[in-house]
């Protein structure tokens, strides 16, 4: 059974902060990004790409020398597609309180050696936690691929 979790953990550097002194937000989703590939590459076992990212919300600042924990599980599979719950956390090195800083749900798509959607192995909620981030997560992809063909119907 493949590894439905990946956990990033490191430091917030001086390089990742704008002009605020805060770290930027394009940093986030960078990190996002990242562990969210590794867990759908983990999952598949194919290369993959990201195809969108729905419900980011900045919650909290991160600081310089905080450290940051991005988690990435998968939530939910389709054929090709993969919904991952990722969650953005920080805290003081010297005492490891953590707290949210982002949520979102990241999509993406297992590509085979000819760059087309293969098809990936299912996902099977089994807790009441996993069961409701899976509606989530569907309900996350729905919405992504609504607003979309909204845009294309104006
Ligand atoms: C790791 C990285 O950062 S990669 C770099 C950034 N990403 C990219 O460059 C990807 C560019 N995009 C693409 O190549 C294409 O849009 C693809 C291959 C991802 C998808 O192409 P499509 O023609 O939409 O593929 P198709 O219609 O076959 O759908 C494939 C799956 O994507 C899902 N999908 C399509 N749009 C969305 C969306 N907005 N959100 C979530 N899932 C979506 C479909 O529901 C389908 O899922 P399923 O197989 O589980 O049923």
């Amino acid at each position: 059974m493949p590894s439905s979790k990946v956990i990033f953990r490191f430091l917030a550097e001086p390089t990742d902060v704008n002009f605020g002194g805060k770290v930027h937000g394009g940093a986030v989703m960078k990190w996002i990004d990242q562990a969210g590939y590794a867990c759908a590459a983990g999952w598949s076992g194919h290369y993959c790409v990201t195809v969108s990212v729905a419900g980011v919300k900045f919650r909290r600042p991160i600081l310089v020398g905080q450290i940051v924990e991005v988690e990435a599980k998968i939530a939910h599979t389709g054929r090709s597609s993969m919904q991952i719950f990722i969650q953005v956390r920080c805290g003081d090195p010297k005492t490891q309180n953590m707290v949210e800083t982002n949520h979102c749900v990241i999509s993406f798509i297992a590509m085979d050696e000819t760059g087309y959607p293969i098809e990936v192995p299912s996902f099977k909620a089994v807790t009441d936690e996993d069961i409701k981030l899976e509606n989530y997560a569907i309900k996350m992809k729905e919405i992504a691929i609504e607003t979309e063909n909204l845009l294309h119907e104006v």
